[in-house]
């Protein structure tokens, strides 16, 4: 039923509602999730000596003999605020109306969210959001239990219909190990890192040289120069390559450009391009950058073939991840070799992404510390496959041989990395001096695959497909890795979803409230829902501790914004910053302000 505010009319507000006054009377209040309208519960005379009202749900509710209550079976689809119409209403005892009225804005917590009363205002975590800070040890789930000995949450056993407490926060693990009282604010929130990885990864996608300008490439525009290296190796792709990354016009997403200088097309390239395009769209895989389109163009002074493929903002190449620079400069060999687990580590990955394009039937041909990218934690992708595939057509090798070659190749960089040694891809004369040492620091097990792979550069010429399930241990172990991950980022997940949600509402309040256009219109704002939501927002941000100082406490606020987002049948007394009015609200009546006042807003144009 629709909450009737009329009784909200600012001038009628001061002399309707005060001590004297009979009650609130909600024109349809539901109690407990009575659909019948109810005795109310405003400050009767006789009430005037009754204990502080405490709306707090989990006690109301345990006083209520559970004879009292009938067994209902769950029903998904019934609205949270059905509750059970035989509870016996709640009458507050030895009621102080002096005592509520002082206590106005004051911050209270009769609220069962564990949040909030694990965070108390006292808590200097909170306060302060200090994040070194310590609250006082609770345990935040005592109040969790109904009143019937049940979990909220917990309604497959149970006969009761429980309806889900929306307004709490429900912590998914993994959890970190630590204690109730060791949580601090910055749970709440994405973790830093990640955050400041997810922010660097929109600022370097965003990121433009405004003073640079490059020309537009068919539907691609803004192009951005992603590569700085100061000399130009036409050792891997035959040409001298350039990488870019640009906007489409078609679609509006980032790509990567990669530009092969002076590539001059034939009969045969147009054919090349369309089977390119055409094979490599089969290879979907988390370890090789996605190959979308390929096109000649001669908008850069010249004839050039591009590539167009995924852009991973922020990533860096194995080779200058461990060689310090483009894979022509070695680091020097005192360096401490890469770690056993991170060898393992790219020798799945590498594995993976073999696997898949071998089995559309196609071959890398490109494995090398330049062009195998790292996106994310240790996250490996082969870059610049397709390229060859174009530049050197149809060359008259067979695709086994070329994915024979893959293998090879892909033994060579192992060794160069595992070695500090980038010169180890290509110069085979001095692998035995560098085999020595790669065994010298990697056990028998990862020598003896990287000595398969490096045979097929003379007699193995076996498929990839033999040497997977020889790796399969290491496999699962980086399977297990990921799932780790995968959980970590749901948790955190999560988090932002419940932070979403509180945003909305924030953002709504504040674009309702203190509109400068209606600035002379006093009516306005302290008319209706908008005065009730001017009532709620005080006492959701504007709390006071007992000397009447200003409280900073998130737990508060999240949990204010959380019971207002699920429209909960919990009550809250509001009152106005001069004590002349005081009303007793639910949740769910300040919520249909909201959205009333809302439609108000914009149902005026
Ligand atoms: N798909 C991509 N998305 C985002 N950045 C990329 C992508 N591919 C490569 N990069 C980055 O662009 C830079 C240049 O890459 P490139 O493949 O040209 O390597 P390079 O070392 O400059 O090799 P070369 O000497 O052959 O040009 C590297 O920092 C790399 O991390």
């Amino acid at each position: 039923m629709a909450f009737s505010h009329a009784y909200l009319n600012a001038s009628s507000i001061k002399t309707r509602l005060n001590v004297d006054s009979p009650s609130f009377t909600p024109s349809a209040l539901a109690v407990n999730g009575s659909s019948q309208p109810v005795k109310s519960l405003g400050l009767s005379p006789k009430a005037a000596n009754a204990a502080p009202f405490r709306p707090k749900s989990s006690a109301a509710v345990s006083s209520i003999p559970a004879s009292a209550v009938k067994a209902k079976p769950y029903n998904p689809s019934t609205p949270d605020w059905i509750g059970q119409p035989d509870v016996p209403e709640f009458v507050p005892q030895n009621y102080n109306a002096s005592q509520s009225l002082k206590a106005d804005r004051r911050l209270n917590f009769p609220h069962s969210n564990p949040l909030i009363e694990q965070f108390a205002p006292d808590s200097p975590a909170l306060n302060s959001l200090d994040h070194t800070a310590q609250p006082a040890q609770i345990n935040p789930y005592a109040q969790e239990t109904n009143g019937f000995g049940a979990s909220p949450y917990f309604q497959g056993t149970t006969s009761y219909s429980q309806p889900l407490q929306h307004h709490l926060y429900a912590p998914q693990g993994p959890y970190r190990d630590m204690q109730a009282n060791q949580r601090m604010a910055k749970d709440f929130f994405i973790d830093e890192n990640l955050r400041r990885f997810m922010q660097k990864r929109s600022e370097a996608t965003l990121k433009t040289f405004s003073n640079v300008p490059l020309p537009d490439v068919e539907q691609f525009h803004t192009l951005v120069n992603l590569d700085f290296s100061d000399s130009k190796s036409e050792r891997l792709l035959g040409y001298p390559s350039w990488l870019y990354k640009a906007v489409s016009g078609s679609d509006g997403n980032y790509y990567c450009l990669r530009r092969l200088e002076g590539f001059k097309s034939t009969n045969q390239t147009h054919h090349d391009v369309i089977s390119v395009q055409q094979n490599w769209r089969r290879v979907r895989n988390g370890n090789v950058v996605s190959v979308h389109l390929a096109f000649t163009n001669s908008r850069f002074n010249g004839p050039s073939l591009f590539f167009v493929t995924d852009y991973h903002p922020c990533s860096e190449t194995l080779a200058q991840k461990h060689f310090g620079g483009p894979s022509r400069n070695s680091r020097p060999h005192s360096a401490p070799p890469i770690t056993e687990q991170l060898m393992w580590s790219y020798l799945v990955q590498i594995a993976n992404a073999l696997r898949a394009i071998h089995d559309a039937g196609l071959a890398a041909k490109v494995i090398d510390a330049s062009k195998v990218i790292l996106t994310g934690e240790n996250h490996l992708r082969l870059n610049g496959c397709a390229v060859l595939d174009v530049v050197n057509g149809q060359d008259g090798t067979s695709i086994t041989q070329h994915q024979t070659r893959d293998l090879y190749l892909f033994g060579a960089l192992l060794l160069a990395l595992g070695t500090n040694n980038a010169s180890t891809t290509t110069l085979r004369g001095s692998q035995p001096k560098a085999l020595e040492m790669f065994r010298r620091n990697y056990t028998p097990r990862l020598c003896s695959s990287l000595g398969w792979l490096l045979d097929h550069g003379s007699s193995n010429t076996e498929p990839i497909s033999i040497f997977l399930p020889t790796i399969a241990a290491e496999v699962f172990t980086n399977f297990d890795a990921m799932s780790h991950a995968q959980d970590n980022l749901y948790s955190v997940l999560n988090q932002e979803l419940e932070n979403g949600r509180a945003f909305r509402n924030m953002a709504k309040i504040n674009i309702i409230l203190d509109r400068p256009e209606y600035e002379h219109e006093a009516a306005w704002s302290r008319h209706g829902s908008r005065y009730i939501l001017l009532l709620a927002r005080d006492h959701i941000f504007h709390q006071v501790d007992a000397n009447g100082r200003a409280v900073e406490n998130l737990a508060h606020i999240l949990g204010c914004l959380n019971r207002l987002d699920a429209g909960i049948d919990e009550r809250i007394t509001l009152t106005s910053r001069d004590n002349s009015t005081v009303c007793i609200v639910t949740w769910k009546e300040i919520k249909g302000c909201l959205e009333s006042a809302w439609s108000d807003l914009f149902g005026r144009r």
